[in-house]
């Protein structure tokens, strides 16, 4: 195939239009102790969220398949799939290192201490060069790419430079840092200037995006606009060159109305009643639903839960906790810290508050298939979002998706992208341990009335601003022309860049 994509001499075909770029495929190959392989749905919010839309457009999808040296390229219906292998080295430099060690805590106001490494650096440079080169081979001329998240922000910019006919959107999933956190990394420059290739940089919230804003004045010295960045509405401008890059809040969502048809299903409600059977059919059960991250605060929600046994304001004999917990980056060292830490607080609540065959925190280390998971929304009565920082959280959109019973309630922590959006919630700050007993003792006694009146503003918001609208609006401001765009470049006021020798 020819560079850019088109047929080459020997009538390969001719590229995708619509390309999809992520660190991972939308499935992980898992190969079980017999050596039998299989491929299951990857982990997290971004594959739930990108799969449905590449299924409606029909395109590419290139990324990694989770297994190191493989070169398997999995045979998915409807998506053209590219996988770009990664060695043992390159997962534990790029993957577990830069990614995971350096940039995911760094962006997540660094919880745990992010580590610089110039050898990580040196990978990820190479490993985002191969993902820029293997998104050649895969798009067609002129083609609209979609680069996601913070495993790739220098691929913008490599794809640029090697195929400038292309149409470049970039959208990053987790928090954009605070300034002072940012100028914290080494390679800041290099970061945002590979942003700066792409034609729409996308963020959740709009104070991401007038961070970023700030940065490209003073570390990439390019001129942007001024006011402030709306939701889906008045984006940012930098001006780089000719070009005009615009930047963006695009808060992700799910498919709402997928979930809600799902959550109505027979089985789905035969399940949720067998759940709450298995548990001993307590008066209240609680759900906790995670990767295990240590961002994600479910030592805070199990601490919390404690005190509130320990201060009879909530009775354990009447209470069912179930966590579910998602293996993650396990040979990050916070992440096996984290991980023993959370197994030694479910065993505290157990050994003070349980009884024999009834234990009051039941934990699953493991991924829970998406039918069970919804059935486990629908049988909880209160659920526990309480992250220290987290980019959405899709899981509390979820949960409440799938209550069409307007029952159930959801704790939520301030500092989730989808506070911003689901007001109604019981939230609180995380780190105010003494809010979060707060909203859990009224999420679990909240009168019928209250909890219906919560639950139906709730859902009149994630049902109304799903994971189509969501891709709707980026990829229609990504097609569209900046300089005749209403809120493009042309009669925009530019803030010049900021004198700074330090960057
Ligand atoms: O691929 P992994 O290292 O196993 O991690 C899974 C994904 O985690 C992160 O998800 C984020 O995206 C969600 C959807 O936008 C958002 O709701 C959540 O707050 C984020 O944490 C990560 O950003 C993805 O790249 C990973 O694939
Ligand atoms: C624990 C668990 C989760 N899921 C699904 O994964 C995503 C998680 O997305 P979220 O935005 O909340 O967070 P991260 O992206 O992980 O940071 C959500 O769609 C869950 O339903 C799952 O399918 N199975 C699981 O066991």
């Amino acid at each position: 195939m020819s560079a850019d994509g088109g047929v080459d001499a020997g009538g390969s075909p001719a590229g995708a239009d619509f390309v999809v770029v992520a660190n991972r495929l939308p499935v992980d190959k898992v190969v079980a102790d017999d050596g039998t392989v299989t491929w299951r749905r990857s982990p997290g919010g971004l594959v739930t969220a990108l799969e449905p839309i590449l299924r409606q457009r029909t395109g590419a999808w290139v990324g990694w398949s989770g297994i190191a040296d493989s070169d398997d390229n999995p045979d998915i219906e409807g998506i053209d799939i590219h996988a770009v292998p990664l060695s043992s080295q390159e997962i534990a430099e790029y993957y577990e290192g830069f990614s995971n060690a350096t940039l995911w805590p760094l962006y997540h106001d660094v919880i745990v201490k992010p580590e610089y490494h110039r050898e990580w650096w040196n990978t990820y440079v190479e490993v985002n060069r191969r993902f820029a080169e293997a998104t050649c081979k895969a798009a067609a001329h002129g083609a609209l790419v979609w680069v996601q998240d913070y495993q790739l922000q220098l691929v913008p910019k490599m794809l640029r430079m090697l195929r400038p006919d292309l149409r470049i959107g970039f959208f990053l999933h987790i928090p954009f840092p605070p300034i002072e956190l940012f100028l914290q990394n080494p390679w800041r420059t290099e970061i945002v200037e590979g942003l700066l290739g792409a034609d729409l940089i996308g963020f959740h919230l709009p104070g991401g995006a007038q961070n970023f804003l700030y940065l490209a004045r003073r570390l990439a010295g390019q001129a942007t606009s001024k006011g402030t960045v709306g939701v889906r509405s008045r984006f940012g401008v930098v001006q780089v060159g000719f070009r005009t890059v615009r930047v963006g809040a695009f808060p992700i969502s799910i498919d709402s109305g997928e979930l809600d048809a799902k959550a109505r299903s027979k089985a789905v409600r035969a399940r949720a009643a067998e759940i709450r059977k298995e548990l001993g059919n307590p008066r209240t059960v609680m759900l906790g639903v995670d990767r295990l991250d240590y961002t994600k605060g479910i030592d805070v929600r199990l601490i919390a839960l404690s005190e509130l046994f320990a201060e009879k304001r909530l009775d354990p004999h009447e209470t069912a906790m179930v966590q579910l917990a998602t293996p993650s980056r396990e040979r990050v060292d916070s992440y096996i810290q984290m991980r023993a830490g959370i197994e030694q607080l479910v065993g505290n609540i157990n050994g003070n508050f349980a009884e024999v065959g009834q234990p009051v925190v039941q934990y699953l280390h493991r991924p829970v298939p998406r039918d069970e998971l919804i059935a486990f929304f629908v049988a909880a009565d209160v659920m526990l979002v309480t992250p220290l920082r987290d980019g959405m959280n899709l899981v509390a959109k979820e949960y409440v998706a799938c209550r069409n019973d307007l029952g159930g309630a959801l704790v939520l922590s301030e500092f989730t992208g989808a506070a911003a959006e689901l007001k109604s919630a019981y939230q609180a700050n995380p780190y105010d341990l003494d809010g979060v007993k707060d909203a859990i003792e009224a999420a679990a006694t909240q009168t019928d009335q209250e909890g219906r009146r919560r639950m139906r503003a709730l859902r009149r918001q994630v049902l109304t601003h799903d994971v189509d609208k969501w891709a709707r609006s980026f990829l229609g401001t990504l097609a569209e022309d900046p300089s005749t765009a209403p809120s493009g470049g042309r009669g925009v006021e530019l803030v010049p860049p900021i004198e700074d020798n330090r960057s």
